[in-house]
């Protein structure tokens, strides 16, 4: 296992702090504050894990925290009927909606559902689409984390030549765009690509986000690269990234722990979002 000063790993936790710090700032300058609302649909597993870790820091940081949990029998129309009650909820700050969702459930329509100004994930279409100008103020949590992550290590990010495998609308695609927005070369690989290994090899920075477990291996990037392993992949021996993690450190030159990388840098980074949502419900006038 990587001791805990190698110098290869990129943990989260000094990034996690310094934006809970800032966001606790911010709380404790408010005379009050809306709670954030946590909606899980169903049972699933890495849900669980994020929702608490939620809860948790909201606590630390002194912003109200709910949780909701559907049955993975609720229907479309009890989902839209909630979510407008919460939408006209002036008690309410912000609305995530955890993923997945039971299949029978539109998940896009429900997240058009959530009213752009408490939509704290970004994931509203007409929330999505501020990426595309450059707007990344308030994007996706996992996404962001992953930016501020490649940040961290120092590297320009202008020209830098970056290969995101997976191409999902809430961490692959945003990603890309936030990292385009940096001035960053971007290649999307995705299960139709037909060699992943081409491109990551010649990339600066690979970023992973698939969800199967040590996808990435050593022959699959070129030494001293940066490596962001967003995978959570649930297995007989624990919770594996999609990053063979103690192979490839061996040649990159700063990699992601799972855990203790992207994950805790996510959860930093929606509690920042709700500040962001605060500030814009004041300037759009809904709050004094
Ligand atoms: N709309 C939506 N947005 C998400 O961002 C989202 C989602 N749905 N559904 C579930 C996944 C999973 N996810 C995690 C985030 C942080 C940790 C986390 O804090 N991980 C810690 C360890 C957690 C622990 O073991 O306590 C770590 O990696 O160090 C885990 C999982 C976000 N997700």
């Amino acid at each position: 296992m990587a001791k805990d000063n190698d110098p290869r790993l990129l943990r989260g936790a000094a990034v996690r702090q310094r934006i809970l710090d800032e966001a606790a700032q911010y709380i404790a300058s408010q005379s009050s504050i809306g709670k954030l609302v946590s909606i899980s649909i169903g049972e699933v597993a890495e849900v669980a894990v994020y929702v608490r870790n939620q809860a948790r820091v909201a606590h630390q940081l002194k912003l109200p925290f709910d949780q909701e949990f559907w049955g993975s029998d609720v229907t479309q129309e009890e989902c839209k009927a909630r979510l407008q009650e919460m939408n006209d909820d002036p008690s309410i700050l912000g609305v995530i909606l955890q993923r997945p969702v039971p299949d029978h459930i539109n998940l896009r329509s429900l997240q058009s559902a959530i009213h752009p100004l408490k939509d704290v994930e970004g994931m509203n279409p007409a929330s999505i689409g501020n990426i595309i100008y450059n707007d990344v103020a308030l994007a996706p949590c996992t996404a962001a984390a992953a930016v501020e992550l490649i940040r961290e290590t120092g590297l320009n990010m202008e020209g830098l030549e970056v290969v995101m495998v997976g191409h999902s609308e809430i961490v692959g695609k945003p990603v890309a765009m936030m990292l385009m927005a940096e001035g960053a070369t971007v290649t999307v690989c995705h299960h139709m690509t037909r060699s992943v290994a081409m491109h990551s090899r010649r990339a600066d920075v690979v970023v992973v986000a698939v969800g199967k477990a040590h996808l990435l291996g050593p022959d699959m990037i070129k030494p001293g690269a940066v490596v962001i392993d967003i995978g959570i992949n649930q297995t007989p021996d624990g919770i594996l990234g999609d990053v063979d993690t103690e192979a490839v450190k061996e040649v990159a030159g700063w990699i992601t722990p799972v855990p203790g990388g992207v994950g805790p840098v996510t959860v930093a980074i929606l509690m920042r979002n709700a500040t962001i949502a605060h500030q814009r419900q004041i300037a759009s006038g809904w709050l004094t």
